[in-house]
């Protein structure tokens, strides 16, 4: 039987961004939280590496060398002194480049898979570096629970009081490019410009200082916030990550769902997506 891993969505739920550091990696401040919705990963022993790739956004990937799914694999062999090999699928059931960290999710999959099949015992701290190798945003992929995120991605500390919130997350088809929404921002290296977020502040009371710098970028943004506000039982709407996709927290899974069937008829060349956070 092939291992089967998820890969959830990564939902930024507030983002404060304090400064940029002299490497030019800008300091964060996050409360991060997963959604049901997720890639699916499988492994089946093999004599070599490979990466099969399936499912609704399969089409929006390059070749396989470059994807994370590999590059944590071959990480994971090398750093553990692993031989075992895997044939991968990837099944892409999240979009490409929106601000809900898939492919950070799908190297975090590859890398939780490998360490349950591993002989070894492995490392945390190793794995963790490694991770933090591969993206910023692959160490709280790794851990995988809602947390507040702090660093460039490598400080988590759990939160273990936020409690499932029904959403609805929609992305108007438009790929951001996570550095070009940094760079709108503009801080040189050494530059302090916001505070971060107060201890068991309310995310509902928060904000993403991404959003300006991602609107500048992919204006339609805007439509996308505009077409979740002002719905029934709507508590708040916010993009997450660098963009472009945007959530709904809801009062119920019934106005949710209600919501995301709307937005679904108004937009047709939209993904919406009703799900769980948290
Ligand atoms: C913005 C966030 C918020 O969770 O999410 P996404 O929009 O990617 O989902 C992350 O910080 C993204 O993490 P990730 O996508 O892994 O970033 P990386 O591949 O490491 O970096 C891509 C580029 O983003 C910029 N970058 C990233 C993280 C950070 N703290 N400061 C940065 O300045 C750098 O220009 C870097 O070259
Ligand atoms: N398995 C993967 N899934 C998604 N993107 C990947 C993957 N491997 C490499 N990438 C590359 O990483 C870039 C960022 O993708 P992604 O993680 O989806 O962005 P975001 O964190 O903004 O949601 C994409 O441009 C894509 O080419």
């Amino acid at each position: 039987m092939p291992h089967t891993e998820l890969a959830r969505a990564k939902i930024n739920l507030a983002l404060h961004v304090l400064g940029r550091r002299p490497d030019g990696y800008h300091e964060l401040d996050s409360i991060v939280a997963f959604a049901g919705i997720a890639d699916r990963l499988t492994f089946e022993r093999a004599d070599d590496w490979s990466l099969d790739i399936a499912g609704p956004f399969a089409a929006g990937l390059g070749g396989a060398p470059d994807n994370l799914v590999l590059k944590a694999a071959r990480g994971f062999a090398q750093t553990f002194a692993d031989e075992a090999r895997y044939r991968i699928t990837l099944e892409k059931h999240l979009p490409v480049a929106s601000g809900i960290g898939g492919g950070s999710a799908d190297a975090a999959a590859t890398l939780r898979a490998l360490r349950t099949l591993s002989a070894e015992n492995i490392d945390s701290g190793k794995l963790s570096a490694l991770a933090a190798s591969l993206g910023a945003d692959v160490p709280v992929c790794l851990v995988g629970r809602s947390c507040r995120m702090r660093g460039i991605g490598e400080r988590i500390d759990l939160l273990n009081d936020l409690t499932p919130m029904p959403a609805v997350l929609v992305n108007p088809r438009r790929e951001v490019a996570t550095a070009q929404v940094f760079a709108k921002l503009a801080l040189k290296p050494g530059d302090k410009v916001f505070a971060g977020l107060e201890e068991g502040a309310d995310p509902a009371s928060c904000r993403n200082d991404l959003s300006p710098p991602a609107l500048a970028v992919a204006p339609v943004i805007g439509e996308v916030i505009a077409a979740l506000q002002n719905r029934a039982g709507l508590r708040f709407a916010r993009m997450s990550g660098s963009g472009a996709t945007c959530f709904g927290i809801f009062a119920s899974t019934a106005v949710a769902e209600a919501a995301a069937r709307d937005i679904a008829a108004a937009y047709p060349g939209w993904w919406v997506m009703p799900t769980v956070i948290g």
